[in-house]
């Protein structure tokens, strides 16, 4: 057990809460299991009235997710806190109806479905048009993750919907078509419906089974507006048709492929058409942004890495930038997913993981004197699974486990200490669509090379 700081667990709960508000959470965490002490890996802790177990141990990741994933499923405070935004789809259900979640929507995720590089292409051009260097070849000092948030969205709203939000290029708004007693919903906002939406989430979870506590005008006003916009999209749907879209066809005469028409072939129950399909978006824009911002912060700060990948990008696939690449181009640039298996070792687009207990049940370790003991789980516990503190062990990554070094990665088996998409029944429908997404490069300026992932 974590020592106790207090007599009723305020101080643990103050402090979590202070450390995910400066967005230092999953720092926080290793910093409280090394207080118990380096070999400590899995802990018990008191949250005032509350007991969970936090576990940076992969074996203990692996019980929860795989091996014995029956005993396991997401939480209720999880399914509450996310519900007034998502309602009740693949990411907040549990158990059969989540079964008929998945059901439904993995199909749409065959490699055929999610290799369009032409959508990946359309909407780098205009990430890159955003980036504009001056006269000298630089441009001036510039936030790029907020184009990597605008790139995301309008990339998967297009694959979603059919329609981009065009987040990125306003003068591009899409002429959509009307749709009877719905006004057209406003497009442009939804980025910062989301954020906005996305920071009241993180406060919920951060007040554990007290997430309730948590509710404002201003979240129930984001979801409000988020739900107008993806009810329009699934309205056009129903109302006109497949066959009706414009969209439907490319210039070249190609089918488009949208998720949500292949969903509404399954049902065309407006709800589920919603939730299903907003489960996707706000999985999909948000760690896609992220991973890219990651990359980009890394490789701004590592010279040597830059430079390394940029030659073996032009080496592997040219300088130019309508050059057609393949999937085994793709796979043989091992540097490049080297670099970016690093950006998630260091920096954990998803930091912390958890699942409850669904019946008494026991974790493979974490007991007896040296921890390498089982321990008993009740029913209804809430387990922490630290992704972020595993990565950063340094008995499993070695002493330069704070460096930031994609060479770590050569020849390396990667285990269950490693689980940036998750891992078992409810691993991630989007990792194919990140991993095997198309890569170009462009040259910006004298010495910036863009990389498109
Ligand atoms: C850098 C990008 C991404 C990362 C790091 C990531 C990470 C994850 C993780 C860790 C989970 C497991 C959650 C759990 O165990 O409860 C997950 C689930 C999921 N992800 Fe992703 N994801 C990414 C991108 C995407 C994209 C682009 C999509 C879809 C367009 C997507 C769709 C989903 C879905 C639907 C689930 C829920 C699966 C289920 O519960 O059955 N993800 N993701």
């Amino acid at each position: 057990m974590l020592p106790k700081k207090d007599m009723f667990g305020i101080t643990r709960f103050r402090e979590s809460m202070r450390a995910t508000r400066a967005d230092r959470g999953p720092k926080y965490v290793v910093e409280s299991m090394d207080a118990a002490g380096k070999h400590v890996h899995t802990a018990q802790v008191r949250v005032l009235d509350y007991d969970l177990n936090v576990t940076r141990d992969p074996e203990n990741a692996r019980a929860c997710f795989s091996s014995q994933s029956h005993d396991f499923d997401i939480g209720l405070h999880r399914t509450q806190s996310w519900k007034p935004l998502l309602g009740t789809g693949i990411f907040t259900s549990q158990g059969e109806t989540w079964k008929h979640s998945r059901a439904l929507v993995r199909p749409q995720f065959s490699k055929e479905q999610i290799s369009d590089l032409d959508l990946a292409g359309r909407h780098t051009q205009e990430l890159l048009d955003k980036i504009v260097p001056g006269l000298d070849g630089w441009t001036d000092t510039m936030n790029l993750q907020p184009l990597f948030y605008n790139f995301a969205l309008d990339t998967i709203t297009e694959f979603l919907y059919g329609y981009s939000v065009h987040a990125q290029n306003h003068r591009a708004h899409a002429t959509l078509p009307v749709v009877s007693g719905m006004d057209e919903p406003n497009l442009l906002e939804l980025g910062a419906n989301f954020d906005h939406g996305k920071r009241w989430i993180e406060e919920r979870g951060a007040f554990y089974k007290w997430y309730w506590l948590m509710s404002s005008k201003d979240f129930d006003h984001r979801c409000r507006e988020i739900h107008k916009l993806v009810d329009w999209f699934v309205r056009i749907r129903l109302q006109v048709g497949e066959k009706g879209r414009d969209s439907a066809v490319e210039d070249e005469g190609k089918k488009k492929f949208i998720l949500l028409d292949e969903l509404a072939k399954e049902t065309q129950n407006p709800l589920e058409l919603r939730n299903e399909s907003l489960s996707l978006l706000f999985a999909g824009r948000d760690t896609a942004g992220a991973l890219l911002g990651w990359v980009f912060y890394f490789l701004a700060r590592h010279e040597r890495v830059f430079k390394k990948l940029r030659s073996i990008v032009l080496e592997t696939f040219g300088p130019s930038i309508t050059g057609e690449i393949s999937f085994a181009q793709l796979k043989a640039c091992q540097y490049m997913l080297h670099m970016i298996n690093e950006c998630f070792r260091v920096a954990a687009v998803i930091p912390l993981n958890e699942r409850v207990a669904v019946r008494d049940t026991t974790l493979p370790r974490g007991g007896g004197p040296d921890g390498s003991q089982p321990i008993f789980i009740p029913k209804g516990r809430q387990i922490l699974i630290a992704t972020y503190a595993m990565q950063h062990r340094a008995d499993i990554w070695g002493e330069d486990v704070e460096e930031f070094k994609p060479e770590r990665w050569e020849g390396r088996k990667v285990g269950w200490e490693f689980l940036p998409f998750g891992a078992g029944p409810r691993n991630c429908l989007g990792r194919k669509w990140i991993s095997v997404a198309p890569l170009r490069t462009k040259v910006v300026g004298r010495n910036t090379c863009l990389l498109e992932t």
